[in-house]
């Protein structure tokens, strides 16, 4: 069932649709995000390793935040003091912050979930914290980010039927608390509601049904990428991307490699946000058109190479795979800020690509000679 969700304003465009995805234009306070659009991660307010100039100059509309690692430091009503974090960071532009409930389960210590709330010791000075739905969208608030996460319950994967419906009817309860919490904001900040229901179809749809009674600006699907098969996300997809509001934006949070994100904009996913192209950078893996690098390898050691002398990214056709080999196994920090440039320029480039494609009508061709294009670099 596809009605459509009248509550509240819609800051969402459809521009054009290929198949079931989609291309469009969400409208924040600090900008016009583009979608399919890739959200570059930086938790605690930077992005590990890049200068926000790149990050834009790569094509980024839109970075995420997260509340669980600012509320703990450099604290939530400091960054409001200071003007809120697109001022804080220097970012000024759009921004969606996580509501902390995913960070709390997988890094807090002594967490305990409660109908209230979840009280968890921070793992930054063990000092103890409750974290309910109110206080996540006031801290929300306080960062000022263009668009807020309901608070939820994530469960990994596999997990007990019992345990994904006990955690999905709890975040369903959560949602509706979190939008009380947050009807008090400004025209134009958004709030999206949170699909739980794990790998079970009709959990999902309760999830999705119950979210859309409720009514948010859009709609995350959830309890994703935590472990399971790459063919069960999709099937999760599959079961709940069409229940949501057509005319409204979908988030698939935490997603993901280049293949998972082709796939889901495949079956109508909008937004994305994943650690992957810094972290793996990191860990001295290149993303490029033609599949993953992984630079520690020794047979890149004398490869006078670039990663892709076609690349629109300067790093990416101008150094050496051998310069980049050195720099990675010296454990040289330009080896790290190289990596994550020229990883977070290939998602931009990736989403530029899906972007036309759809709006040309010809994302089926895209899609297929992507992924042979992933299978044809000698790496
Ligand atoms: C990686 N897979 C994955 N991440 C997920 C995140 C965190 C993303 C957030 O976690 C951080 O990246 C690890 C970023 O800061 C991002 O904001 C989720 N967050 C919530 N609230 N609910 C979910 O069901 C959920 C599922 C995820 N699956």
């Amino acid at each position: 069932m596809n009605r459509p969700d009248t509550g509240l304003p819609n800051h969402f465009e459809l521009l054009a649709t290929n198949g079931a995805a989609r291309t469009g234009r969400l409208t924040t306070p600090h900008g016009v995000v583009r979608t399919p659009a890739f959200m570059p991660v930086g938790t605690a307010g930077a992005m590990k390793g890049m200068h926000w100039r790149e990050v834009r100059e790569a094509g980024a509309d839109i970075v995420l935040g997260n509340t669980y690692h600012l509320m703990l430091r450099p604290g939530a009503q400091r960054i409001a003091a200071l003007g809120g974090l697109q001022t804080f960071t220097g970012w000024n532009g759009p921004m969606l912050t996580d509501s902390g409930g995913f960070q709390v389960m997988s890094l807090a210590d002594l967490r305990k979930v409660s109908e209230q709330a979840v009280t968890f010791r921070s793992h930054i000075d063990g000092a103890k914290v409750e974290l309910s739905p109110e206080r996540s969208i006031e801290v929300q608030r306080l960062l000022g980010s263009d668009i807020a996460m309901q608070m939820d319950e994530c469960v990994r994967l596999p997990a007990e039927r019992a345990d994904i419906d006990r955690a999905m009817q709890l975040s369903l309860r959560w949602a509706e608390r979190s939008k009380r919490a947050f009807e008090s904001a400004p025209d134009g900040y958004m709030l999206f509601g949170i699909v739980q229901g794990g790998d079970i179809p009709q959990l999902r749809h309760a999830s999705a049904q119950g979210l859309i009674e409720i009514g948010f600006h859009g709609y995350a699907i959830g309890g994703l990428a935590v472990g399971e098969p790459q063919a069960v996300m999709l099937a999760m997809i599959d079961e709940t991307a069409p229940l949501l509001p057509r005319e409204r934006p979908r988030y698939l949070m935490g997603v993901g490699t280049p293949d998972d994100i082709l796939e889901a904009v495949k079956r109508g996913i909008d937004m994305f946000d994943c650690v992957m192209p810094t972290r793996n950078g990191r860990h001295g893996v290149a993303f490029t058109r033609f599949g993953q690098v992984n630079l520690r390898n020794a047979r890149h050691a004398d490869d006078p190479r670039p990663l892709d002398e076609e690349s629109s990214w300067p790093s990416a056709r101008s150094y050496a795979r051998a310069y980049l080999h050195h720099l990675v196994k010296a454990g040289e920090t330009l080896g790290a800020m190289l990596l994550s440039e020229i990883n977070i320029a290939y998602y931009q480039f990736l989403m530029q690509g899906i972007r036309d494609a759809i709006a040309q009508g010809t994302f089926e061709e895209f899609y297929r000679r992507t992924r042979e294009d992933w299978g044809r670099g000698d790496i």
